[in-house]
């Protein structure tokens, strides 16, 4: 239950939120406006509680980010080409085909991007996502899970969304991060597990893909692609979508450390 003390003064009306941001408090209480505002206290007595009504606690603004275009590495940035284990790029358009080389060539299956060796050039459509633009979405307020993103224009099934980037951050930061939020209160979360020892966190940096929902019955898909040794994390729609649908993909959160009181496709 969020609850919050207000002081009527004439002119300065202050709103504290003691249950979410109790660092803030202390610097507050150490300002100058702090300060005079204990000072206009001790002359009023004591403040009123009451509880926050449910219009205000839904209204709660998006947590700000920095928004970025690439993930940002803060462990070792491991690079693996297909390469390494043995498997080069050869690739040419396969018989009865398009005439050029999609994501039933070689590379493609084993959902890495075709490199320079690729017979079809510049004109090859199995360069996952990194040259595909991203698709118009709009940030929305859901009914029940916070924040959330709708499509803006029609998207096609298979066609490319969004990357999902962040920090990329390793299993003791992410643990570290974990405890923090549980501390602050904090119950959106935005990580997505690369591997057993690298997680996306895009909750201080990121793009629109922060904002995607959970559904059981999505219209979307995460999928891993090595490209020029990186993996980097795709969301593709895995059905037709309209313009003005919300996007959602599946967490697959137990894989995640924390749980996820869930809402489904209809009520989101
Ligand atoms: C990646 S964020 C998605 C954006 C988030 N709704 C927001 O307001 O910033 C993931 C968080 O959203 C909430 N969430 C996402 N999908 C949900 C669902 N289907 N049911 C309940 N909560 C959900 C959970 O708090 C989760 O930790």
């Amino acid at each position: 239950m969020l609850k919050a003390t207000i002081f009527s003064v004439p002119v300065m009306c202050v709103v504290w939120n003691s249950e979410v941001m109790p660092a803030t408090k202390k610097n507050f209480d150490n300002s100058h406006i702090g300060l005079t505002f204990n000072k206009l206290l001790k002359e009023i007595g004591n403040p009123v509680e009451f509880e926050l009504p449910d219009w205000f606690i839904k209204c709660k603004p998006p947590m700000p980010y920095t928004f970025i275009k690439r993930n940002i590495y803060l462990t070792k940035k491991i690079k693996r080409r297909i390469e390494d284990d043995g498997i080069f790029c050869s690739c040419s358009s396969s018989p009865g085909s398009s005439g050029v080389c999609d994501r039933d060539c070689h590379c493609g299956m084993l959902l890495s991007s075709c490199s320079s060796g690729c017979k079809c050039g510049n004109s090859c459509l199995n360069m996952a996502f990194h040259h595909r633009p991203v698709k118009k979405m709009k940030l929305v307020k859901t009914k029940k899970c916070g924040s959330g993103i709708v499509a803006d224009e029609d998207i096609k099934r298979g066609e490319f969304v969004i990357e999902y980037v962040g920090e990329v951050i390793d299993d003791k930061t992410c643990e570290e991060r974990l405890w923090k939020m549980k501390h602050c209160g904090e119950t959106n979360f935005y990580l997505c597990e690369i591997n057993c020892d690298m997680v996306i966190d895009a909750m201080y940096k990121g793009n629109k893909s922060r904002y995607i929902n959970h559904s059981c019955c999505p219209n979307t898909e995460m999928q891993k692609w090595i490209i020029d040794g990186e993996t980097r994390i795709g969301i593709f729609a895995t059905r037709d979508i309209k313009k003005g649908e919300n996007l959602t993909y599946d967490y697959q959160y137990e894989h995640l450390h924390y749980s996820l009181i869930s809402y489904c496709r209809h009520s989101i």
